[in-house]
């Protein structure tokens, strides 16, 4: 049957003429494939109306997904007790018979695509589908990239309207024209709390060639969200093939002196820093996750992917986080996930107020004391409790340069992640290779909560991005290496680390001192102030840290916190380095230049050594 006849019958007429307004038979031919395999009972289609967003809403709480706080607007949503992550085993990319990628969990596409649309007849049996648009970047620009969302989740559709920009007028005007993005999710059956049952069928499989993501038997919203980290997958291998850069990064602006606006984006992986980042209350932010960034006219410029923040809550309090407490204490549209709820009201770990003793969590009701199967005592919320929100809800938001048609000149660059050892907490790249080598592609950060398995341990994660790589990470380097070619002004490329500990494992920084390395590196860019030259690039100057720390944070910063922070720890140095090149020798297919710089890196500090030791003083290098 042709694919507009099985809707025409399949649907209520008032949903069917939303599909046939819009001109593009591969739309049709999708949709149609899949509502016949999912098999629901029924099927809504979202245009760009109010009524329709709504609806969805008015949805997750029927089918009771989500429930209502006393707080107008704020809802709770629980996943499942064992569904609190995103789940690498169980994601893989679908690639042709025989290839094998480094690092990536792949699947033959032939046999993956059997299994999962196994998984997937009529498992929306019963359940109503949504069929949801939208775009990724701003709309009707060079970065749009429209999508198209089947989910029978409510709450997975709702949380994409607070996320995402609506796309079905784009779908209209784009008509044939649409090269667009496919995602088919199903939460599959749920228990009584609403939850996916049927764990053990949990699938996220990314077919690039078709660039269609199928998810289910989930509903976390990094396994579920196609246009987040599901569509993150798919644009990676765009952005290489076309010779831009789609990155895990959130964007920002910092203000300089004299009212300067100055953009960075900055790469750390899940849990490290990029909302807490991209928040800072006297900065402003523009996204806080996924940034796109293009060449125009020799100029590197970046765009936010979304228009809403997915941000972690546990540890958000009062004092350090105001904005963000702010929001999530008016009567905003806010999902909170996996939260502790008592009375109506939504509690996390670390927020800094007494949290009472029992009430409803992630795990059912709850109680102080409450232990897991595994034995292991219960906190109030998950550590990976979400909250889900508009940008527009944010007084600090850049709303001109979230919809910039041509985005925002990208200023510098920054990558990081929780390192206990070994980077310092904020450095400079001698240039773009050095930056892209030494400090994206050399990457290492300790396991989070963000990802199912152990917490703690270092691991490889270049650009933070190798849980989302879908291309050879020989191919992604050489097209970051390339991007330098295209640009006349370069962003700057830096480094920081918020997760140093002295040997008793001791911050040996505040959460709110990252303020300071921005501001520092807002001049940097400007080349306002001078640095420190040291065998890993330039450091800041104890004398401008000292201002900035004074104007910025009104705190006497000393002689002594400097030194133990900045210490160039060449051991450490060294020991990072091997490792590194051992990783990328095992692999063929990888830029010559990545050798080179790490020698040459490692040559500078064997020099350093010679001279001043193992552990060498900011101050020696003046
Ligand atoms: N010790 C320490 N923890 C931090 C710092 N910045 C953020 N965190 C914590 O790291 C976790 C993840 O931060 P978040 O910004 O949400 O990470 P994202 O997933 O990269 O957006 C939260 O629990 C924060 O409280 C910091 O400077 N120091
Ligand atoms: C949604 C996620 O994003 P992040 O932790 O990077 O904010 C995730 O990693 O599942
Ligand atoms: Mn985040």
């Amino acid at each position: 049957m042709d694919p507009i006849d099985y809707l025409k019958e399949k649907l209520e007429p008032e949903q069917f003429e939303k599909i046939r307004a819009i001109d593009n038979p591969e739309l049709h031919e999708f949709l149609a494939k899949y509502i016949k395999l999912l098999n629901p009972a029924k099927v809504f289609v979202c245009t760009d109306s109010k009524e329709d967003e709504v609806y969805i809403r008015r949805k997750a709480l029927e089918y009771g997904e989500e429930n209502p706080l006393v707080m107008e607007g704020h809802t709770v949503h629980y996943d499942g007790y064992y569904d609190q992550a995103r789940d690498k085993a169980r994601t893989k990319i679908l690639v042709p018979k025989g290839v094998e990628i480094p690092f990536i969990n792949t699947m033959n596409r032939e046999e993956g695509l059997r299994e999962i649309h196994e998984i997937m007849k009529d498992i929306a049996k019963g359940k109503e589908l949504f069929v949801c648009f939208f775009v990724l970047g701003p709309k009707n620009s060079v970065f749009t990239i429209p999508a198209v969302q089947l989910t029978d989740s409510a709450y997975v559709a709702h949380s994409e309207f607070i996320l995402y920009r609506k796309g079905y007028e784009e779908f209209r005007r784009l008509g044939r024209e649409a090269k667009f993005l496919k995602f088919v999710h199903s939460a599959g059956e749920l228990d009584e709390r609403k939850t996916s049952k049927n764990i053990d069928k949990r699938r996220v499989y990314i077919d690039l060639e078709g660039e269609t993501v199928y998810s289910a038997n989930t509903q976390y919203g990094g396994n579920t969200i196609g246009l987040k980290k599901l569509a993150f997958r798919l644009t990676i291998k765009r952005a290489v093939e076309e010779g831009w850069l789609s990155e895990h990064m959130f964007l920002m602006r910092v203000n300089g002196p004299n009212g300067r606006k100055t953009y960075f984006t900055g790469a750390y992986p899940s849990m490290c820093g990029k909302t807490s980042t991209a928040m800072i209350s006297w900065e402003n932010i523009v996204g806080d996750d996924l940034t796109f960034i293009v060449d125009m006219k020799g100029e590197a410029r970046g765009a936010n992917v979304e228009k809403g923040v997915f941000g972690i809550i546990q540890g958000v309090n009062q004092e350090d986080d105001p904005i963000i407490w702010e929001v999530l204490h008016s009567p905003n549209e806010i999902i909170f996930s996996n939260v502790l709820v008592k009375d109506g009201k939504p509690y996390w770990n670390e927020m800094g107020i007494p949290i009472p003793d029992e009430g409803e969590n992630h795990s059912g009701k709850w109680w102080r004391g409450k232990k897991d199967p595994e034995g292991n005592e219960i906190p109030p919320s998950h550590k990976n409790a979400r909250f889900t929100v508009s940008l527009e809800a944010f007084p600090n938001a850049d709303l001109e340069a979230l919809e910039a048609p041509c985005g925002v000149r990208v200023g510098g660059m920054i990558f990081g992640g929780r390192d206990a050892d070994t980077w310092p907490p904020v450095r400079e790249s001698f240039d773009w290779a050095h930056g892209v080598i030494t400090m994206g592609a050399a990457l290492e950060s300790e396991t989070t909560a963000a990802t199912l398995g152990k917490e703690g341990v270092r691991a490889f994660n270049p650009m933070a991005i190798l849980d989302f790589l879908s291309v050879h990470i020989g191919d992604y380097l050489k097209n970051y290496l390339e991007f330098e070619k295209k640009l006349r002004v370069k962003p700057k490329i830096f480094a920081v680390n918020y997760f140093l500990r002295d040997k008793n494992g001791n911050w040996l920084n505040h959460k709110l001192d990252k303020a300071v390395w921005l501001k520092w590196m807002e001049l940097r860019v400007h080349e306002d102030v001078d640095a420190i030259k040291t065998p890993v690039g330039y450091i800041p100057k104890y004398e401008d840290l000292k201002k900035l720390f004074k104007e910025v944070l009104n705190k006497e910063y000393r002689r002594e916190d400097y030194e133990r922070q900045f210490t160039i720890r060449v051991p450490e140095f060294l020991a990072k380095i091997e490792r590194i090149e051992k990783i990328y020798k095992e692999i063929g297919n990888i830029p010559e230049d990545l050798f080179k710089i790490l020698e040459e890196e490692k040559q500078r500090l064997l020099e350093a050594k010679e001279k001043y030791g193992d552990y060498i003083s900011p101050f020696q290098f003046e």
